[in-house]
């Protein structure tokens, strides 16, 4: 058994037969990375957790209590996470690890960007410790999302978000496309917008360009919720956001 199945299941127990054989097939495609030509430095792990995973993951959330009141939608932890927390930690250190990316030839004369470009997380961000100091867990009714920004400063670069139940479409713009007004090119309505599809499951993990240079937001607004030609069905959905705090000299 791998360090990241032992430790989830020491804490949330064991799966039943059919759960593991699933377990199993999902551990049979490890990590399958996407990384997002138009946007450097975002990467996406669609089957980062299992059915049974992401349940597990939903007991953890509802057994803390913190949306047990309806009014209650975001809860913020600093400094030491719930273990369930840190087990999330430690299972995207190891999936960033498990990465295996076939690099082209021409690439390996790239010396600085190669790293940024062959792996989800540059090695400096995976190698810090803590990983991650701060988690905020948000929960979207439907119809609710969260409006374009960047990260706040106050966070170190290297951020990581798990998608819980109702999928969704986050959408990227340049922040860069903000700043000439006078433009018309820059415009808000021209200014483009990459859709990223978020199945619950996934993993997404947002560094250097992708951090600072691209706004992210979910507008669940009717219509906008595009996907294939469909608009998406909404439910609940839970997310999960870990970043560091930058340490203040
Ligand atoms: O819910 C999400 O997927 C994104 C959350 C987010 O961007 C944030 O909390 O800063
Ligand atoms: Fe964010």
């Amino acid at each position: 058994m791998n360090t990241d199945k032992q430790l989830l299941v020491q804490l949330f127990g064991e799966s039943s037969e059919e759960e593991e054989e699933a377990e199993e097939q999902s551990e049979s495609n490890i990590c399958f990375w996407e990384r997002f030509e138009e946007i450097r430095g975002l990467w996406i792990c669609r089957d980062f957790l299992s059915p049974h995973h992401q349940s597990s993951l939903l007991s953890a959330l509802q057994n803390e209590g913190w949306f047990s009141e309806a009014s209650h939608n975001q809860v913020m932890r600093f400094g030491e996470l719930p273990s369930w927390a840190m087990a999330l930690s430690d299972s995207i250190h190891d999936a960033v690890l498990s990465c295996s990316i076939h690099v082209p030839t021409d690439l390996e004369s790239c010396n600085g960007r190669r790293n940024e470009l062959v792996s989800p997380f540059p090695s400096d961000l995976l190698w810090r410790q803590p990983l991650f100091d701060q988690l905020i867990a948000n929960l979207y009714h439907p119809g609710e999302g969260i409006c374009a920004h960047v990260d706040l400063m106050r966070f170190e670069d290297g951020i990581a978000i798990v998608s819980l139940e109702s999928s969704c479409v986050m959408h990227f713009s340049q922040v860069e496309a903000e700043g000439g007004e006078s433009s018309s090119s820059s415009s808000s309505a021209n200014r483009k917008k990459i859709p990223v599809y978020l199945n619950p499951g996934s993993l997404i993990l947002m560094s250097g360009e992708a951090r600072y240079e691209w706004k992210h937001e979910i507008n669940r607004n009717p219509g906008v919720q595009m996907w294939e030609g469909h608009e998406l069905q909404q439910a609940t959905r839970t997310s999960i956001t870990l970043r560091k705090l930058r340490c203040v000299e």
